[in-house]
């Protein structure tokens, strides 16, 4: 039996030979990587932590003690020791577990997550819990370099240090975001790996001073009053000192025996503490150890080569990438701006060709939008690439420092509608209705690449903000026409005339609007369908004469139904005096969508042609909403 077959849940990993930690590590790095191969997910940052997660689970006593990952992409050996071993292969799969920390899956995940920059508040609220209850355990928050250049990060941070928390955070340092790391505080987690001088802990440092004769004992109380100047430059950590923090590290986070010792000793410590590991993102792997941008999400590849799987039809971000640029080079104004998601968000090229003009403002999604605001308030023309799920985070910036001064800012909203194995915490269905009732913005989304290119060029010439939403992946693989044109501003566009029922479909739903015209007109139903392009401004003389003329008007769209733009048509229709028009809205109803593979979750919550052909013919039988809530 191999070692890692004897673990079945933490206890037994505890029960374990310290000798034989290195062979569990050997056997998880296995599993992973073949499990992976197969289902896709985050590799690299899994690869990084495995002696980690075999530290914190040696020391800690999960789930009585809690350990908070953030963003959670790197918690499969942790899911793997706690039970999940047998179960691993159904990875991201629909129905199988999750890709990251969920509490409905088991009582060792103590938080969820998937967006970045979270545990510390979490388990610095966890920590105040545990005390107003007067229970004893600890309570331990991961957190990557990257997601601790995201505000929330550091503002938990803050507000720990000041009252004295006692909880570990320990910080993983691979130098890498998804990218490499940015920013300031990224330079001074350098300068504390490499410099000698910072290389020792507070203690060794203090006794090394203790020890020089004579004057040793005088010279630490000078330098305990000299606090703001000369011990800044000397004592490790120091940052983090003054936060309140006692400092423990840099420790090697691929030395299993480095790491028990730093843990059980920040376990005894009271009051805050921050635990300094140093690991390689991709660690084990060669090719995610070379590699580690496109092997920290990756769909399933070759273990062998690590050659991925997949090339072909070209996505709707190299699209907008390739515009961008495009764009850019006949304005100068154009500058691109992305949070920590500069391949994500296809921005790579723009950020070789325009150095200059490019910002990676690190996992710090409410800075983007407001420096976009100041760009624009200073006359250039910001464009902001952020993923749907992850522009949720900086609602206020967007109302209050975008619209409210009707700034001309471009929200590229990426990886909006249904984004498939990353699951509930990414899929991006919620920018229809959060941005739809905020006055001055206008909202589009491309049925095609070929519309999605025209509407980059539409919204850069718009003066006041703007967003195009557009989905994960791969196009339809329509011809992209060479020239870049603007759209009638504001225009639906009629794709096929009918008078029993109008189709009125969005962004990439209009492909199966089309098809389920097809299929209704080999049962006589002639259906119209009207690629919206605008759900605001809504086309509204176009859809109310199509209303009006069809009596029956469905809906589609991949976001959610509660403020969508289904809900826009049935107001404009309620306001215009054809409430008695029969209309059937097809969508997500109220509820989170899991994890699962696109055209599978695409079919179980109603958005085929096949959903749509049964919209129609159930609204003969007069049925009102036809998404169903699963
Ligand atoms: C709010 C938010 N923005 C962006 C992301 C996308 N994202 C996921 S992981 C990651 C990098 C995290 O870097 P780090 O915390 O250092 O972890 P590592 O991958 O290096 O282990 C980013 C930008 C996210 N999950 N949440
Ligand atoms: C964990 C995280 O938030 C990102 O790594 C995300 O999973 C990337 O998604 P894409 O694969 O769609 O770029
Ligand atoms: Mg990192």
């Amino acid at each position: 039996m191999s070692v890692l077959e004897q673990v079945n849940a933490p206890e037994d990993l505890r029960r374990l030979k310290i000798e034989e930690l290195s062979q569990l590590a050997a056997e998880l790095r296995e599993l992973i990587i073949e499990t992976v191969a197969q289902t896709g997910g985050h590799l690299a940052p899994n690869l990084g932590v495995v002696e980690l997660t075999i530290a914190l689970h040696r020391v800690f006593q999960a789930p009585r003690d809690k350990i908070v990952w953030d963003v959670g992409h790197q918690c499969y050996a942790h899911k793997i020791l706690t039970g999940r071993r047998e179960r691993f292969g159904t990875l991201r799969q629909f129905g199988g577990i999750s890709g990251f920390p969920c509490r409905d899956e088991s009582v060792y995940d103590a938080f969820g997550a998937g967006h970045a920059s979270t545990s510390i508040s979490a388990a610095l609220g966890l920590a105040k819990a545990r005390d107003f209850n007067q229970e004893d355990y600890a309570v331990v928050a991961v957190i990557g370099d990257g997601a601790l250049t995201g505000g929330m990060a550091l503002e938990a941070l803050n507000h720990a240090g000041h009252i004295k928390a006692n909880f570990i955070v320990v910080l993983n340092d691979n130098e890498m975001s998804i990218s490499k790391n940015v920013g300031a505080l990224a330079g001074y987690l350098t300068r504390l790996r490499t410099d000698p001088m910072y290389h020792r802990s507070r203690e060794e440092f203090e006794a090394l001073i203790q020890k020089i004769p004579a004057i040793g004992p005088r010279m630490l109380r000078v330098l305990e009053r000299l606090k703001d100047s000369v011990k800044y430059l000397v004592v490790p950590g120091m940052f983090f000192e003054e936060l309140g923090y006692t400092y423990l590290g840099p420790v090697d986070g691929h030395s299993i025996p480095a790491l028990l010792r730093t843990l059980e000793k920040a376990k005894g410590l009271k009051g805050p503490v921050l635990v300094h590991v140093v690991t390689r993102k991709g660690k084990g792997y060669p090719p995610a150890e070379k590699d580690p941008d496109t092997f920290h999400g990756v769909g399933p590849f070759n273990p062998l080569t690590g050659e991925v799987y997949g090339a072909g039809k070209i996505t709707y971000t190299e699209v907008f990438g390739q515009t961008l640029v495009r764009l850019a080079e006949e304005d100068p104004r154009i500058v691109a701006i992305t949070a920590a998601m500069t391949t994500g968000t296809g921005l790579k090229t723009f950020a070789r060709r325009f150095p200059q003009r490019f910002f990676d403002v690190g996992i710090a999604e409410q800075h983007a939008v407001t420096l976009a605001a100041g760009l624009a308030a200073g006359g250039w023309r910001p464009v902001v690439a952020i993923y749907s799920t992850f522009l949720q985070r900086a609602y206020d910036q967007i109302v209050h420092d975008v619209c409210l001064q009707r700034l001309p800012v471009v929200f590229a909203l990426d990886r909006a509608g249904i984004v498939g194995e990353d699951g509930a915490t990414h899929q991006g269905l919620f920018d229809i209705a959060y941005l739809r009732s905020i006055p001055n913005m206008a909202l589009m989304a491309p049925m095609d690449e070929n519309e999605l290119q025209h509407m980059l060029k539409t919204a850069l010439l718009y003066g006041g903000p703007c967003a195009i939403r557009y989905p994960r992946g791969r196009g339809t693989g329509c011809a992209l026409e060479k020239e870049l044109r603007p759209l009638p501003f504001g225009q639906a566009l009629v794709l096929r005339d009918g008078r029993d029922v109008s189709l009125f479909a969005l962004g990439n739903t209009v492909a199966a609007a089309l098809e389920a015209a097809e299929r209704l007109a080999t049962q006589g139903i002639e259906a119209a369908v009207v690629n919206a392009r605008f759900v605001k401004p809504l086309d509204a003389s176009l859809l109310l004469r199509f209303a009006r003329r069809t009596r029956r008007v469905v809906t589609v769209e991949e976001g959610i139904l509660a403020g969508g733009f289904g809900s826009a048509v049935a107001e404009l229709l309620m306001d215009n005096g054809l409430g008695n028009v029969e209309l059937v809205r097809l969508g997500i109803n109220d509820t989170f969508v899991p994890h699962g593979a696109p055209a599978l979750l695409r079919e179980r919550y109603g958005l085929t042609a096949e959903n749509i052909v049964a919209a129609v013919t159930q609204s003969r039988r007069r049925l009102r909403v036809a998404a169903r809530k699963k």
